[in-house]
Parts: C-alpha cells; structure tokens; sequence
C-alpha cells in the first residue's frame, strides 16, 4: 500500500529520534524537506536546534502560529514497526514525529495555497525537558516574527481517529521535575549498625512523598508526584552511599505546587535527621500550566461542530500531562487540542503506535481551520 508524504515523513522521522537540543539529525531533515518547497513564498530562521518558518499571507493584517514540538524520549523502543528508532535507547514515544510531520503537512498547504494572514511554523525543540518554549519566547529571532495567536496538538493514544479532545481554561497541569540526591556511609553489608545505607533511605522516602498527595492537598484539587527513576548503590553486599530519586511534580494551581515543594521539603529534612545523611534537592524544568484562551477554543469547538461532519469533537476533562507550550499561551492567545490516534499503549510507551490516518485528519482540521479564521478578519 503506498503511503502519504506526511506518513513517510514521520516514519522517516520516527527512526532518528534525539534528546532536548540535540535534535541536530531531525533539524536537518526538516530543513532538506523546507528546501524542496518553493523559496519565494517563506522564509525561515533557525534557533539551537528549532526552526522558525514565516509563510507569507496574501494581504497580512496578523499572523497566526502553529508550533510543534521535536524531541523524542530515553526508551527503548518495542514497536512491531519495521521503521523502528535507529538511535539505541531513544524513541519517539509521545507523538514529537507525528507532530512535526502534522506541521510539515499545513505549512505544505499554505505555501502552495495562501490566506491572507501571514503563518508562523514553530518547530520547537526539548519539550520534554529542559523546554524549548520559554528560551524561544524569549529569543530575538521568535520576536521579530512573534505571533498574535497560537496552536498546538497533542496526540491523544485513547481516543479513535477522527476525534478531537479539547476544552476552554485549563487543559494541562503546571509542572516541576524533582531530583532528590541522597548522600550517607556506605559499608559492609553485614555491619549494617557501621554505616547509612542511602537505599534504605531513598525507599523510605518514595512512600512518604505519596503522602503529601494524599495528606496534605485537598482531595478536591489534584496533584501528582511521581517518582519514575530510582538509582543507588553499587552491588549486592555492599551497603549503598549514594541514592538518587528521578520525578515528576504536577498541580492544577501555582498555590498547590508551592504546598507540595514545600512539604517535601520538610520530608527531606526529616529523611536527613532520620538516616543521618546529606539530601539535596533540584528541581530542574517546570513548565506553565496550559491555559486554552477561553473565547478562541469555545468559537474553535463550535466552528468543529458545525463544520465537520467526519470529526467528533469531545469537550474534554482537563489532564496531568505538562506542556511547555503552556508558556507561549501565558503570552499569546490560542489553545492547544487533543489528537485521536487510537493506541492501546499510552504516551511514553514503548510499544505505542499511533494510528497514522490521524496525521491526514490533522492537516485536514487545521487547514480548513486557519483559513475560516484568516477570512474572519478579512
Ligand atoms: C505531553 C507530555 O508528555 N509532556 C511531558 C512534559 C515533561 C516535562 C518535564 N520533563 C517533567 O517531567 O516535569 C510530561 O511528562 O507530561
């Protein structure tokens, strides 16, 4: 069966997937592909390893944004695709491929078919860490061509092809990392008494900091601390000097993530005391809630409803997920959606394998979308 353009891109895509600002291989391959459209009708800008890309309108009177993200994720991929990920240990498990292969495919569109607004296409690196949008908001290369409205998808593995998730308000959670290293005295495993074994430690505390969710935030907020990554040690007999805990902090209001820092805080204190050990505490990246411009994503869901009889449009429940998208929309107007892509394996996944009619459905909406928008200003 032959395959679409986007299809083959995000399969081509989907074999070299690279960590935050490393995305060299990926960058290049979007360029070659930007280089085979014709030169007069944009003009592009590289930022580290993002791209930038200016679509020309026919009579500009704003400019409408599109941003997608490009990073993939340290997984060992265990796809039955025979296009699986060429980098060891690194995979395209939260849809980055699909995205840009989506942005590639609307941005197509317009360069052979203007609208009067100008477009801008944000290919934008290190979404799932340490973030790419909050340096290119913040970049001058992002505000010459800043941009008066924005958005984004996301694919969404638990709902079927042809639907679309969304609200207005809030949509994703804030977010923190969490990196908690422990140092005690290592030892003899049979002189337990002579040393302070960190992954006792460690063990202790992945338990205590559940409690905060469960103790301290109010049942009817929400909050998420997940630990995902324990390190300590050095072998079976010998007692561990060094533990390091690797998570994740999510919460619906600023308010609420002060709360949780603050009480694992005070656990690491009283993990310290306790084992007789040093704790320091990173929290590396944390990103912006996404907050759905209310009147633009209400107007979108109606123009959705209203417009096309093939998509279903869900008003959706707000989720845990971070996004760093959620900075430019601390700034700019827009909103971000849900993309069916009808997977039994969620994001992060190693065996997840989104449905790649969705990429169609994509360009599709948000074409058709872009150009009802540009004639309302008209
Ligand atoms: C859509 C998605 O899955 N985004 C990531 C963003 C992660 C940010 C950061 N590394 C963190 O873990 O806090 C997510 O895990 O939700």
């Amino acid at each position: 069966m032959s395959v679409s353009t986007f299809v083959r891109i995000r399969r081509d895509l989907h074999q070299i997937p690279e960590p935050g600002f490393a995305e060299f291989k990926t960058q290049r391959y979007l360029l070659d592909y930007l280089e085979q459209l014709p030169a007069e009708r944009f003009e592009l800008k590289t930022w580290k390893t993002g791209i930038l890309v200016k679509v020309a309108g026919r009579n500009p009177k704003r400019t409408i944004a599109w941003r997608a993200d490009m990073d993939g994720l340290p997984i060992t991929e265990e796809t039955s695709y025979p296009f699986r990920s060429r980098h060891e240990g690194y995979m395209h498990a939260c849809g980055h491929d699909m995205h840009m292969a989506i942005g590639l495919g609307i941005l197509t569109h317009f360069v052979h078919h203007p609208i009067d607004d100008d477009l801008l296409f944000i290919f934008q690196p290190a979404e799932e860490g340490p973030g790419g949008a909050k340096p290119m908001m913040e970049s001058e290369e992002f505000g010459e061509w800043r941009p008066d409205c924005i958005f984004a998808l996301h694919i969404a593995p638990e709902y079927p092809v042809g639907h679309i998730a969304t609200k207005p308000g809030i949509l994703f959670a804030n977010t923190s990392e969490l990196m908690i290293d422990l140092v005690g005295k290592g030892g003899h495993a049979a002189f337990p008494h002579k040393a302070n074994d960190m992954v006792v430690a460690a063990s202790h505390l992945v338990t205590q900091l559940q409690s905060v969710i469960s103790r301290n935030i109010d049942p009817l907020d929400s909050a998420v601390i997940t630990v995902g990554k324990i390190e300590g040690g050095t072998r079976q007999n010998i007692i561990a000097e060094k533990a390091r805990l690797e998570g994740t902090i999510r919460t619906f209001s600023t308010d609420s993530m002060t709360r949780v820092k603050d009480r694992i805080e005070a656990l690491v204190k009283g993990v310290e005391a306790g084992f007789e050990c040093k704790a320091e505490i990173d929290y590396g990246c944390g990103y912006a809630q996404v907050y759905n411009h209310e009147e633009m994503t209400l107007q979108f869901m109606d123009w959705v409803r209203g417009n096309l009889p093939d998509v279903t449009l869900v008003h959706c429940a707000e989720a845990m997920t971070g996004e760093d998208f959620g900075f430019f929309l601390t700034e700019i107007p827009g909103f971000l959606f849900w993309l069916g892509a009808d997977t039994p394996y969620g994001l992060h996944h190693s065996k997840i394998e989104p449905d790649e009619q969705a990429i169609e459905v994509a360009i599709d909406v948000v074409t058709r979308y872009f150009t009802w928008l540009s004639d309302q200003q008209a």
